[in-house]
């Protein structure tokens, strides 16, 4: 890796020629594509813009100049050319580099969100920010996918800068026709109309509508293009849109054919690691899978059952129900707020639309939850993967803000499956239901084998009784694995528990209210935060019936939580058998000795 090795920072590319920096391509593409199949990543996005990077650091004097990368998926390149070559094969591990942009890693990476469509927001801020200061000589350069360029947001931004001609900001579209898979849309088709023109200047451009200046398309894998496009926008001043046309996975055979979404995310090689009691056996289906079959059932039966995906029908496991339901499945893009109020349309035209998301962009719609859907009563189902600990993707993806969210929503019934069976069941009881929304979550990863009820009562499932009421475990989703864990290691103590799985967390069940009551000890366990979570709200809901008996709340804290395996960060946030079994048992023998 002679060339890559010789860059230590940016200022190392500025004496290249033209065949060393498609040497230095060659190289950063061999190395990622070594250590992100291993690691796993995003490496379809990241071959695709080497070129860019190299050029937009040979252009611009970061961190002099702000760049700023939308998502920041697409960020290994410049890991790579800012000093971080060393740490790149511990991508994505704990304590090893992030597989975003971290601003804990690099003065080069100036935001970390990694929810899509607000670098051009940020970029706004910084330019408004820069000419109140007087310190107008940096550049604010914001490179956006056309997939994030598909957000609402952007939109928002766009209108912003475009109406301010005396402030310089570059946007640079990364246009590779996809988001995971082709981009639709009106967007994408204006923007197939850019591609293709002929460079006469007469037909209709949207950028330029608004107030831009627009340099391209360019060939986003001809540095020297590149570098001319970028350097002709910055001459320009006022805000410029540079269209720059690449390929994702560019330089990989496998990512090049892989038609689904060109190797957006390759997974990890599993390491040999020891099972742990919260993970359930890799040989069980995903959580996602469970999903995706229920649902093609589902459409089968039902022809009022719409699917919504944001962009990520693949991901979310609706690939199936698109395969044989087309006209029953709408993909409206990076678009999540859109997706929830359209999905009230949908509902008020008779529909009952299925709406999944990964759980942490569930955040984005909770206005559209309260005021368009709950609001008005419309029947529909949010469907919420990846909830809870997502682990390597860092902080900003973990689902662990929906509880505490959605739990506020008036009228809102809200299921946690505990298993794949529990799942199946769950999803029908939630498009059953007719009188509003309805919300299902579980996690990333394999659903383990089915725990099986002991006793249903009242809507809650009994997984576990033990004589001597001392202990009652309210168990949240796939949390009862963890909760028969801690019941088994209670009994072996001489400590009596009872393990409850109340399926639909919200509302609260009254009927589990009163059972509290007959037990020393109540413990609740959830994979989401403690804060406004499901313990939280069981807590407040003895409180409210006078009901005394001591609560304690098992969760997520709340912290942003480094990125990790997702049994690496829930043992940091003490969700594992040992350190819950030991909280308890301390109380206990703190309340006997306060009593004796
Ligand atoms: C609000 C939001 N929704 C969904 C995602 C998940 N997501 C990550 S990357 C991606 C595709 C982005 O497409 P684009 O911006 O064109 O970038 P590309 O990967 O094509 O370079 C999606 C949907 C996200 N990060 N943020
Ligand atoms: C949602 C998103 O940004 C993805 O690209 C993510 O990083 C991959 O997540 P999974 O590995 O959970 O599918
Ligand atoms: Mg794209």
């Amino acid at each position: 890796m002679a060339l890559l090795d010789e860059i230590a920072a940016p200022r190392d590319l500025r004496g290249l020629s033209p065949a060393q920096l498609g040497q230095l391509a060659s190289e950063i593409r061999e190395v990622m594509i070594d250590a992100v199949c291993r690691s796993g990543g995003h490496l379809g996005p990241n071959l695709g813009v080497v070129e860019l990077t190299i050029a937009l650091h040979r252009v611009f004097d970061s961190p002099q100049d702000t760049l700023l990368w939308d998502i920041g998926h697409q960020t290994y390149v410049q890991k790579l050319l800012t000093g971080r070559r060393a740490g790149f094969d511990g991508l994505r591990t704990r304590d090893g580099l992030s597989g975003y942009a971290s601003r804990a890693e690099s003065e080069h990476d100036v935001i970390e969100n990694s929810h899509a469509s607000t670098a051009l927001s940020y970029a706004d801020g910084l330019a408004r920010a820069r000419e109140l200061s007087g310190d107008t000589d940096r550049a604010v350069v914001a490179v956006i996918g056309d997939g994030a360029l598909t957000g609402g947001l952007a939109w928002e931004a766009l209108n912003n800068l475009g109406g301010a001609p005396q402030r310089p900001v570059i946007v640079v579209l990364n246009d590779n026709e996809r988001s995971y898979a082709p981009t639709v849309g009106g967007l994408a088709a204006h923007l197939g109309k850019l591609r293709s023109a002929t460079g006469d200047g007469a037909s209709a451009n949207v950028f330029e509508e608004f107030g831009f200046g627009y340099v391209g398309p360019v060939d986003g894998h001809d540095i020297a293009a590149v570098e001319d496009a970028l350097g002709r926008a910055r001459a320009l001043g006022g805000p410029v849109v540079v269209h720059v046309v690449t390929e994702k996975g560019r330089g990989w055979e496998t990512a090049e054919t892989n038609e689904l979404d060109r190797c957006h995310v390759v997974r990890a090689t599993p390491p040999a690691t020891a099972p742990s009691a919260t993970a359930a056996p890799a040989s069980s289906p995903a959580w996602t899978a469970v999903f995706s079959d229920e649902m093609v059932r589902i459409g089968a039966e039902r022809s009022d059952v719409v699917a919504i995906t944001a962009a990520m029908a693949e991901p979310v496991g609706l690939l199936e129900f698109q395969r044989e339901f087309p006209a029953r499945t709408i993909d409206v893009g990076i678009a999540e707020q859109h997706a929830a109020a359209a999905a009230a349309g949908l509902a008020l035209g008779g529909l009952h639309p299925v709406l999944a998301i990964y759980a942490t962009f569930g955040n984005r719609m909770i206005d559209q939850m309260v005021t368009d859907i709950a609001l008005h009563s419309a029947p529909v189902t949010l469907v919420m993967d990846r909830a809870g600990v997502t682990g390597d993707d860092g902080a900003s993806h973990n689902g662990m803000w929906d509880l505490t969210l959605f739990q506020a929503v008036p009228d809102i019934r809200i299921a946690a499956p505990r298993d794949g069976a529990t799942l199946r069941a769950l999803l029908r009881e939630a498009v059953a239901w007719e009188q509003g929304p309805t919300v299902l979550r579980f996690p990333k990863g394999t659903t383990g084998a089915d725990i099986p009820a002991i006793d249903t009562t009242d809507g809650f499932d009994v997984l576990h009784n033990a004589p001597g009421r001392d202990v009652l475990i309210v168990s949240v989703g796939p949390m009862a694995r963890l909760a028969l864990d801690v019941a088994g290691r209670l009994g072996e103590a001489g400590v009596g528990a009872t393990v409850v799985d109340p399926r639909w967390v919200t509302p609260v069940n009254p009927t589990l209210v009163e059972a509290a009551a007959y037990f020393k000890h109540v413990i609740t366990i959830e994979d989401s935060g403690r804060v406004g979570g499901v313990g939280a709200a069981f807590g407040q809901a003895l409180a409210d019936a006078g009901i005394d008996t001591p609560v304690r709340n098992f969760g997520l804290p709340r912290e942003f939580l480094d990125h990790g395996s997702r049994a690496q960060v829930l043992a940091h946030c003490g969700l594992t058998a040992d350190a819950v079994t030991d909280a308890v048992l301390t109380r206990m023998t703190s309340e006997r000795t306060l009593t004796s």
